[in-house]
């Protein structure tokens, strides 16, 4: 993507932006503002990202566009009951969710990447044949080997994308992490990558972007298969899309 301007660069990754609002307090008036700001002056973003308490009011306020409606589920500690995570897809889906980020069990997925790979596809089949989205939690993992079996164990259950971390634990996404769940999809022949964890600035957003494709191809640097998650992003990237310098700081590991 080196042809590619600053302001031309940040209107692509607007169109990979999972916009999210995940705060603790689930305040229905910062999921408002959070979609109010949905479509932007260079183009639409991928999804939003709410609880399962907004995708209600997502899907209100998204109607019409191409942007997508992602909740989660099994969020954050990825240790629910099934008949719960079952209970709240269905909620979604009645509510207009358009696709699942689910938590694996990551403490566990370790010693048993098969309950992985078993939980994984019992989302799928819930889902639907919705896009799943299984987050890894990587910055709770060891290394990178365990990052690469957990992300294995997931795509092989049907997920469309492997996802590094739920933004609720100090490590959010690193480019190790990114790195290892590229070379899982690859290993795998399918699947997209999601960066999310702290990513707030556009130079962080591009260093994610031009990984994924220099190790996958550019067109892999698309909606379907690359997607950054984050709360804190689409001002920047507002910002230099419109021709202004980047303000943010560095915020994860990259
Ligand atoms: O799924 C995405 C994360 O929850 C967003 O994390 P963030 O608030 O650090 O951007």
């Amino acid at each position: 993507m080196t042809e590619l301007s600053d302001a031309a660069y940040a209107k692509r990754l607007i169109g990979c932006l999972d916009l999210t609002e995940l705060s603790d307090d689930r305040a229905a008036d910062k999921a408002d503002r959070l979609l109010e700001k949905a479509r932007t002056p260079f183009g639409p973003v991928a999804a939003v990202c709410v609880w399962p308490d907004h995708v209600k009011r997502a899907a209100i306020a998204v109607r019409g566009t191409p942007i997508q409606i992602a909740t989660v589920v099994n969020f954050p500690g990825g240790e629910e009951p099934w008949e719960q995570t079952q209970h709240d897809i269905r909620l979604a889906l009645a509510n207009g969710a358009t696709e699942i980020d689910v938590v694996v069990d990551y403490r566990r997925g370790v010693e048993d990447p098969h309950a992985v790979t078993f939980s994984v596809r019992q989302v799928k089949d819930a889902a639907g044949g919705l896009p799943v989205k299984a987050i890894l939690e990587t910055g709770m993992l060891d290394d990178i080997d365990d990052m690469q079996l957990l992300a294995g164990a997931a795509l092989t259950g049907g997920a469309d994308f492997v996802k590094t971390s739920t933004g609720k634990v100090k490590t959010g996404a690193t480019m190790e992490a990114a790195e290892a769940l590229l070379d899982a999809i690859a290993a795998a022949g399918t699947g997209g990558l999601k960066v999310s964890g702290g990513v707030r600035g556009f130079a962080e957003a591009k260093a994610y972007a031009d990984l994924a494709a220099r190790k996958m191809g550019e067109a892999f640097v698309g909606p379907k298969t690359f997607r950054i998650g984050a709360s804190s992003l689409l001002t920047d990237l507002v910002a230099v899309a419109g021709g202004e310098q980047s303000s943010a700081t560095s915020g994860s590991g990259y």
